[in-house]
This record gives C-alpha cells, structure tokens and sequence, in this order.
C-alpha cells in the first residue's frame, strides 16, 4: 500500500499526518511504528489519521491518535491544532470553527486569525474511575509511592490520562527516571503522561511532559491542559497560564469549575509532505 501523508508539528511535539478521507488507508501498530521511527521511517511522536466521521451532523470530521509505539489513545492537544491546520491546508474545509469527533469525544478547534489555533478540549476529568487512577475519591493531590520516593501527584484526565508533579527545577527534574514509572504505575490501569511543573508565578509555569507510548516530547497539549488544571486545583495558578515547554508556548485557560471547557492555544505547522510504502 502507497500513502500520501504530512509531517506536521506543535512546538516540536511531531505527527506524521494522514489524510484516509480521499485515501484507503489501513493502520495496523507495526506501520504506525515503521512511521514514527526516526531512523527508518519518517519519524514523529504520534500518527494522526483524518477520517470522515461516524455522526456528519455533529461533526466534519473524525481524526484517530497513535503514539510512536503503535497503541491508539484517546487525545491529542498539539495534534488537534496540526488536525485544523491540516484539513484546510489539504483543501478539505474551509471552516475555521471546526468540530472534529475524537476517541474522547468531540471537541471544537477554532483558526485565528494569526495562524494560532485554539482548540475547547472539554471540561477535565477529575473523578479517579474516569481517568482511570485507583483512588478512593477526586482529591487536588494523591500520594504516589515512585522507584522508592513518596510523590504528590494531580491526576487528571483530558481524555487521556495525566499525572502531574510539582518540581522546584524543571531543568533538573527526574524526567527519565521517574518518567516511566509513572507512566506504567499499576495504579494508572491504562497508564499515564507524566507532567513535571516548575510554578514560575500565577501566571506562568514550565513544563516537561513524559509521554505515555512516545517517551519525552518538545511540547504536550493535553499535559499543558493537565498541569495548568491541578496547579489551579492546589490553589498555585489564575485562570489563564502561559505554559513553557521545550518546544515553546501554550496559553492554557480553565474557568476552575469541573464543568468549564479547558481552552488552549498554540501554533501548528505543516514541515513537508511525501508518498510512502507500507
Ligand atoms: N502529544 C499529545 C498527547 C499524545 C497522546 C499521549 N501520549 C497519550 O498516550 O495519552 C498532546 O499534545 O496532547
């Protein structure tokens, strides 16, 4: 099978884009795999899949999320800006409010007119089966035993699941260590993306974000929208929150009800584009 596709990024967190509404395309994890690897493929955290959606009346599109190792998660902050940009781009709309269904619901991205992409992610979800996290109740923090330290994590889900850790030093934070082993900790059941936040002020922290199924990326969407809800859940943020990651910057705004909408913005862009066999 021969494909068209795009490479795209969002602050250094990188997709290899597939257009499968005017293509046949059939995804299995070795070729997603095969993808994302960065010596014999094209190379990219994620593997996103435009499809046409299951309900057009409430949506105009479906788009589907790969992580590099080949399993399909639920969401994708960076992916959904690169989606909007993509689908215009490829001349497949000319929208700029653009409702997409995802695994984990539908959420709306909106074009401005800089380029700069905002996309409503929902509401978080911070009840424990939802995320899913073993907890008893929904708490701002939950201690977490971790490679024989005590932690303090928020755990929130964005449709995909997050745990959060303050840290004093973003730069000298235990990324690689402790990284994996929260991201496969037996009591997320399905595992997590690990975020570590330095609280620059109220308004400002920096962020570094483990990623469930790609390892560490330039820049996390979802995780920027995770860190900012529990920094505000533990009393240590405002409502809007410029977000500095490796890759760049998110801004991040949460009204601090568990029925509010987080909204986040950020740039996207296509790299090159190309035809390959699988
Ligand atoms: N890079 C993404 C998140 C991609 C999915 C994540 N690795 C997961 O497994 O949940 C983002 O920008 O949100």
């Amino acid at each position: 099978m021969e494909m068209n596709f795009t490479k795209m990024h969002g602050l250094g967190n990188d997709f290899v884009v597939i257009d499968a509404v005017r293509q046949h395309v059939s995804l299995t994890p070795e070729r997603v795999r095969f993808l994302a690897h960065r010596r014999t493929g094209v190379g990219c955290d994620q593997v996103l899949l435009v499809e046409p959606p299951a309900d057009p009346q409430r949506a105009a599109f479906r788009y589907r999320i790969f992580n590099a190792d080949g399993n399909e998660v639920e969401q994708c902050g960076n992916g959904a800006r690169c989606f909007a940009v993509f689908v215009r781009e490829a001349g497949l709309t000319e929208a700029t409010v653009i409702p997409v269904e995802t695994a984990a619901g539908i959420i709306t991205l909106q074009v401005q007119g800089d380029g700069q992409v905002t996309v409503d992610m929902g509401p978080p979800r911070l009840e424990p089966w939802t995320i899913p996290f073993e907890a008893a109740a929904a708490a701002p923090t939950h201690t977490l035993q971790v490679g024989g330290e005590t932690l303090e994590i928020g755990a929130v889900s964005m449709g995909n699941p997050h745990a959060v850790v303050v840290v004093e030093d973003v730069h000298k934070a235990p990324v690689e260590r402790l990284g994996p082993l929260i991201e496969r900790h037996p009591r997320f059941p399905r595992g997590a993306n690990a975020g570590f936040m330095e609280v620059v002020s109220r308004e400002r922290v920096r962020l570094r974000v483990f990623e469930r199924g790609a390892g560490e990326t330039l820049a996390c969407g979802t995780g920027a929208c995770a860190a900012v809800v529990s920094g505000q859940l533990q009393g240590l943020l405002d409502r809007q929150v410029a977000v500095d990651l490796p890759g760049g910057r998110l801004v991040i705004e949460w009204a601090g009800r568990e029925d509010a909408p987080v909204l986040m913005t950020g740039p996207a862009q296509s790299v090159f584009t190309g035809r390959i066999q699988l």
